[in-house]
């Protein structure tokens, strides 16, 4: 069912920083951030041969990643992305199984304009999953 790995998502406290860091300090092509109201984070790419890196940070008062940044102060690994032809599929056969899907449970459209659900946390081993459909 999950196929390629779209991006591993960082979370950061400060975003400026995080970008100038992977331009200067990794060589990295990064690119222009982009409000992603829906979803309460603004985020930037970074493009690489295999995957990409998402960096995130929150935005308004209700960011869903204020908390985990309370927890992680100087930033971290939040989640990882896989992609999947038919995400509704993929949620019924998930939910099915017992696996919790966040939020509604109705697929919101990501930063990349294709469908995107998660899964808690507690039901993958301590990782925030994101199904992308691709
Ligand atoms: C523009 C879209 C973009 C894209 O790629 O297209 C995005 O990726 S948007 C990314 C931001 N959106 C989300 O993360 C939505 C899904 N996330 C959530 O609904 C929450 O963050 C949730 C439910 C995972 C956690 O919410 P919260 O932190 O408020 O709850 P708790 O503090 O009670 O956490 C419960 C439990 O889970 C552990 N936890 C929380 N976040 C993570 C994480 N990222 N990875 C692993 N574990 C996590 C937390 O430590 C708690 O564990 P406990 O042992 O009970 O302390
Ligand atoms: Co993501």
């Amino acid at each position: 069912m999950i196929g390629r790995l779209n991006h591993v998502a960082i979370a950061v406290p400060d975003l400026e920083a995080a970008v100038a860091q992977y331009r200067n300090g990794l060589g990295a092509k990064v690119t222009e951030a982009t409000d992603q109201p829906d979803h309460g984070v603004t985020v930037v790419f970074i493009e690489l041969p295999n995957t990409k890196i998402e960096l995130l940070y929150p935005l308004g008062e209700n960011s869903p990643i204020r908390n985990f940044l309370e927890k992680n102060p100087s930033g971290g690994i939040h989640h990882i992305c896989y992609e999947v032809d038919d995400i509704l599929a993929a949620r019924d056969k998930l939910k099915a199984e017992g696996a919790r899907v966040l939020g509604d449970g109705e697929p919101k459209i990501g930063a990349h304009n294709k469908p995107v659900l998660f899964l808690h946390p507690k039901d993958f081993f301590g990782t925030l999953i994101e199904l992308e459909q691709c």
